[in-house]
């Protein structure tokens, strides 16, 4: 098994290629898509969801199979055909021509596997059991679904805020890095939480930073 490095990979233009139009292909091309990423899908026949998708322009569609040299340019693929030797084969291209490959059914020839995820705004959990079991991936992540509710997605939001305005306002390196860590900390994820549902205002914010460094 190899040690996996968890990585959060910027998609966004990339060009990133799934070959095979089943319902495997259509799981990775909703990450991909919601990624921002510019998706081709080469594979004769599509899901309903992909033919959707391609109708609405929201990825390109090669209606054949794979190809040798298909893969010209491209900074991802996912090998996700229901034939072994057309996965493997897609993964042998990848290989020579150094993109980053998933291959569905013997991830061992690629270069990168999929964790379950569960996503609050900015907050993602992702979790994997490095190949042993994708099924028990996805109930450990739905056991995280009832710890991690929707109040995290705004926490986030103000956290992010925060950080930029403490970034722009305070310039004593010091007093920078103690609101940084009290911002971050478990005090202001519970005020938050229990503040009023209004997001807080740039004005909030100057306020608390002004309450807060002097301590
Ligand atoms: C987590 C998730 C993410 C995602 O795909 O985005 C994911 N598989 C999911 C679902 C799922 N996978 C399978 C079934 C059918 C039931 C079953 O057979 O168990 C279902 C259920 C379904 O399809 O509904 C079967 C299966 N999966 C792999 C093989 C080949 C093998 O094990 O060798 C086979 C046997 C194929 C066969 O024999 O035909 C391989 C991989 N699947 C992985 C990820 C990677 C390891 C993740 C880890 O363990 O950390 C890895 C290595 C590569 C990869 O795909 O990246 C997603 C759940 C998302 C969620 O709901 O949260
Ligand atoms: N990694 C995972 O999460 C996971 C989960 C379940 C199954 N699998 C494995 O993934 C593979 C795909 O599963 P699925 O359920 O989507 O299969 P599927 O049968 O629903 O779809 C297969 C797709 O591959 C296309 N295809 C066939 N030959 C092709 C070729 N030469 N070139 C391009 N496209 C081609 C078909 O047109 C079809 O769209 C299988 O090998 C399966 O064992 C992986």
């Amino acid at each position: 098994m190899p040690n996996y490095v968890p990585i959060m990979l910027d998609c966004e233009d990339r060009v990133c290629v799934v070959i095979g139009g089943g319902q495997v292909a259509e799981r990775k091309v909703r990450e991909l898509l919601a990624g921002s990423a510019r998706v081709t899908v080469i594979s004769p026949l599509v899901t309903p969801n992909l033919q959707e998708y391609y109708d609405q322009g929201k990825l390109n569609w090669i209606p054949r199979k794979y190809a040798a040299g298909d893969l010209e340019g491209t900074f991802m693929v996912h090998a996700a055909s229901n034939d072994a030797g057309v996965n493997a084969a897609v993964a042998a291209e990848a290989k020579t021509k150094g993109i980053l490959a998933n291959v569905a059914d013997q991830p061992d020839l690629g270069s990168f596997i999929h964790p379950s995820v569960l996503r609050r705004g900015r907050l993602l959990i992702a979790v994997s059991t490095s190949g042993a079991g994708p099924l028990a991936a996805r109930a450990i992540r739905r056991k995280l679904d009832e710890d991690y509710g929707t109040e995290y997605e705004e926490y986030l939001d103000a956290l992010y805020h925060i950080r930029k305005a403490i970034q722009q306002q305070v310039n004593n390196p010091a007093v920078r890095q103690k609101l940084l860590r009290k911002a971050s900390g478990p005090e202001m994820f519970e005020t938050l939480r229990q503040g009023t549902s209004r997001p807080w205002s740039p004005e909030d914010i100057r306020q608390w930073i002004n309450d807060n460094q002097e301590e």
